[in-house]
């Protein structure tokens, strides 16, 4: 015999429809409809709601869509004494990624100098994110306000500039690592793509256009095999989409520089290393994990081939960074009309001396007193490439910029930093 269910018991409201249905049985199908519509509801709006949000933490879209709390009368009062200069020729500055390595070191230097600095920043977990606060206190205690907030939220891009008529843009906020890109690679279009032609659009629009400087990387010449690497070579075969995603930047710069006369100078920084830098890079986890006495893995090539990087020490870059502010012309553009031919640059800023990552290696192991647990294996395909060196003689008579610390002093300055923030290796860097 057929149980009924409870739902079975609610009555139906008799109408013209009833002759054609036994009425339990009629009752039951509606309950069976409503109860896998609502399901049906249900699930499209789990779907809607999570799919964004991939089972992966560090997944970026999630990340975007935390809300920020910007606004407000006090809020826009830091903002503009923030960016206010301090002498009467300065800039005013947006650096955004400005708790992020290169970021705070720019943003730090430029106040430095009296410049008005206001920086962005999302702090997404790619790496430990206590990390980036201890760059932000750093900053605030010098006078630079950090806004939470990404790059893609029009509506606080707006704002800012609605706020502050920056004459600059130094746009180092991206998803880095060429590795990662095969965990996340959503994470690269959102920061590198999306959120880059996000600023443009903003910047476009601006009145007074401002002129910006952004990290390009020496990824973009992937797989050639012409060395050094010049600003004239190809850059059509990256090797990861970390490099495809920095080579697409600098076509969607050329555009808004054609349409919109917009100044705009992309600088490829080459593996950039120093105190406050970033846990994923080789260097940094080479030196926590030789300290813990973990094992190390230090990629070659086919046939026993040396691996080698043209590692430019922090200062090194953050003096081509200003370099690049100070030559860079106004753009031409308002009302998101071009008014005329704008600049369009691109420099290497590396350190013109490849250094083999064994080598890399010695010199720790020298610094921090510790030998390292060598593990030799093979380049692995996802995305590295064999070696990088940079011809900087454009960078060299544009911007004046002139490298001058070698990899032993350079380590030896992030050694000390790290051994000072990690409490002497003991607290370990995650
Ligand atoms: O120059 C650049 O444009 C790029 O520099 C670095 O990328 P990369 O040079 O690959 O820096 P690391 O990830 O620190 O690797 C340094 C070297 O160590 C090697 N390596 C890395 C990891 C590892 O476990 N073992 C190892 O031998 C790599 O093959 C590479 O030769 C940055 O991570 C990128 O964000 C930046 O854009």
């Amino acid at each position: 015999m057929k149980q009924m269910s409870h739902l079975d018991d609610i009555p139906s409201t008799p109408g013209k429809f009833k002759p054609y249905f036994h009425r339990t049985r009629w009752q039951s199908s509606v309950a069976k409809l409503a109860f896998w519509s609502l399901v049906f509801v249900g699930l499209i709006f789990i779907f809607f709601y999570r799919s964004p949000v991939s089972s992966n933490p560090a997944d970026p879209s999630r990340r975007s869509l935390r809300t920020y709390s910007w606004g407000g009368p006090a809020w826009e009062k830091r903002v503009r004494s923030s960016a206010r200069l301090r002498t009467r020729r300065g800039f005013s500055v947006l650096v955004t990624g400005a708790a992020g390595f290169v970021g705070t070191h720019v943003s730090a230097a430029l106040k430095r100098r009296g410049d008005g600095v206001l920086g962005l920043d999302n702090f997404n977990d790619y790496y430990d994110p206590s990390l980036k606060r201890a760059r932000q206190a750093l900053l605030e205690r010098s006078g630079v306000f950090v806004v939470e907030g990404d790059i893609n939220d029009a509506a606080l891009l707006k704002k800012l500039f609605e706020v502050v008529p920056f004459t600059h843009v130094m746009h180092l906020a991206a998803q880095a690592g060429v590795r990662y890109a095969m965990e996340n690679p959503s994470s690269y279009v959102h920061s590198n793509i999306a959120g880059f032609v996000n600023l443009l659009e903003v910047c476009k629009s601006a009145n007074p256009q401002p002129a910006i400087v952004w990290a390009s990387s020496s990824s973009v010449y992937g797989l050639n095999t012409k060395v050094p690497f010049s600003e004239k070579d190809r850059t059509d075969q990256p090797a990861s989409l970390y490099a495809a995603t920095k080579k697409a930047g600098e076509e969607i710069a050329h555009t808004y520089n054609h349409i919109y006369g917009l100044s705009l100078t992309g600088l490829r920084f080459f593996t950039v290393y120093g105190p406050w830098g970033r846990p994923d890079m080789a260097y940094f986890f080479f030196t926590r994990d030789i300290l813990k006495g973990k094992a190390i893995s230090i990629f070659e090539g086919v046939n026993h081939g040396t691996v080698a990087r043209d590692f430019t020490y922090i200062d090194d870059i953050v003096k081509g960074c200003l370099g690049a502010l100070d030559t860079a012309e106004k753009s031409t553009g308002s009302g998101g009309k071009k008014r005329g031919a704008a600049q369009l640059r691109v420099f290497n800023l590396g350190n013109t001396s490849p250094v083999p990552v064994t080598d890399l290696v010695t010199i720790l192991e020298r610094l921090l007193k510790v030998k390292a647990k060598r593990n030799i294996m093979k380049l692995p395909r996802n995305g590295d490439v064999q070696f990088t060196h940079a011809n900087i003689s454009s960078a060299q008579r544009e911007l004046g910029y002139k490298p001058t610390t070698d990899l032993q002093t350079g380590l030896k300055k992030f050694a000390r930093w790290y051994l000072g923030y990690y409490n002497g290796g003991k607290k370990a860097a995650s």
